[in-house]
């Protein structure tokens, strides 16, 4: 089997120690690799330098393992580190060579501070999502949070609230859904997913009184796309469609902004929840919670979401094969 690559994440945030935590809890069911400078572990850590990923199965049971990369310095927990920032992002395209070459079967991203990467940096993207589909020379690839009890895809992403309307157009609609569907199929072992889309107006516009996305844009991509086969309902209602007994008729609900498809999952399961980009060549999931500087280092971190994410990344490599 192989390891699934862990980038560090940003150094003063809660990524190094919640890897350990996974590590401690999953290194008797599969091996992974965590890209980033041991000096950021937390204190004891019984770390051990790997340098190739195949060396790291072996060495996973007894150490936690590390591909090697020195930043600059030390971290200080809470306080991002301009210098650090191209090591950051280093270790994600470390990650991703390490997938694309055949020497990981996953990739699993811990969390980076995004501003801290763009000040430090220069970093043009605002998330891993982005940057990850540059790296993948894609124009379009879907983020999609995933718990026991639900699954989100938000239509438009990192992108303030009030250019989410001129975004939302009929391909980007269409070609998410589109990634969306297939990698349910693909994934996910659903033949014949169950999509429910909101709308992005309160009411889904109320038949155009307040708003008008949902006739111009929204409905006819939904038609077309029904045409083609796809099962789904919708613009729904945003505000009822995810209490238990609705998200009890979908597998999957399209969303037009990232806090609407956010804040419901964070709401039913922050802890469990993982962040997983559907539409690339390799396999990305994350943690669905971000640097969590305020607890840094307090040894107050759940790993919990760390864990599902590199558990999903693994069961989608041995689905792929
Ligand atoms: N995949 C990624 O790289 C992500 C990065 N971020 C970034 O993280 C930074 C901080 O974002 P925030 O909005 O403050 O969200 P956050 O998730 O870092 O923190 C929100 C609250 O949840 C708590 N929390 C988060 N994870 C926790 C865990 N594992 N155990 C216990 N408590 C936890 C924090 O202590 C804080 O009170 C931002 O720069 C944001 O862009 C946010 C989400 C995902
Ligand atoms: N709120 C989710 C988030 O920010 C994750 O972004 P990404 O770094 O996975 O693109």
């Amino acid at each position: 089997m192989k390891p699934v690559a862990i980038s560090c994440g940003e150094p003063a945030g809660i990524g190094p120690e919640i890897a350990v935590a996974a590590w401690r809890e999953l290194k008797g069911e599969l091996p992974l690799i965590w890209i980033g400078d041991p000096a950021h572990l937390p204190a004891g850590t019984p770390f051990q330098p790997v340098g190739k990923a195949e060396n790291a199965k072996s060495v996973c049971a007894h150490a936690f393992p590390v591909m090697v990369r020195n930043f600059v310095g030390p971290a200080t927990p809470g306080i991002a580190n301009p210098a650090h920032a191209k090591g950051v992002i280093d270790a994600i395209s470390t990650g991703v060579e390490l997938v694309v070459n055949g020497q990981a079967s996953a990739l699993c991203t811990a969390p980076i501070h995004k501003a801290a990467l763009i000040d430090g940096a220069g970093f043009e993207y605002p998330g891993h999502t982005e940057y990850l589909a540059a790296l993948a020379d894609l124009d379009r690839v879907v983020m999609m949070l995933a718990c026991d009890a639900l699954r989100v895809v938000p239509a438009t992403i990192h992108i303030p609230l009030a250019e989410v309307p001129s975004q939302l157009t009929p391909a980007l609609l269409t070609e998410t859904l589109q990634i969306t569907h297939a990698a349910l199929q693909r994934d996910f072992g659903i033949a014949n997913p169950r999509i429910a889309v909101a709308g992005l107006n309160p009411h889904a516009g109320e038949g155009g009184k307040m708003g008008t996305q949902e006739i111009d844009i929204i409905s006819p991509v939904l038609s077309t796309l029904r045409l083609q086969g796809m099962d789904i309902v919708g613009p729904l209602s945003a505000d009822t469609m995810f209490h238990a007994a609705a998200r009890a008729n979908y597998d999957v609900a399209l969303c037009m902004y990232h806090d609407q498809a956010l804040i419901p999952i964070k709401t039913l399961d922050f802890s469990g929840g993982v962040n997983v980009t559907l539409g690339l060549p390799f396999i990305r999931t994350s943690p669905d919670h971000g640097t969590a500087f305020d607890i840094a280092g307090k040894g107050e971190a759940d790993a919990t979401s760390m864990v599902a994410a590199i558990r999903m990344a693994a069961e989608m490599a041995a689905t792929r094969g």
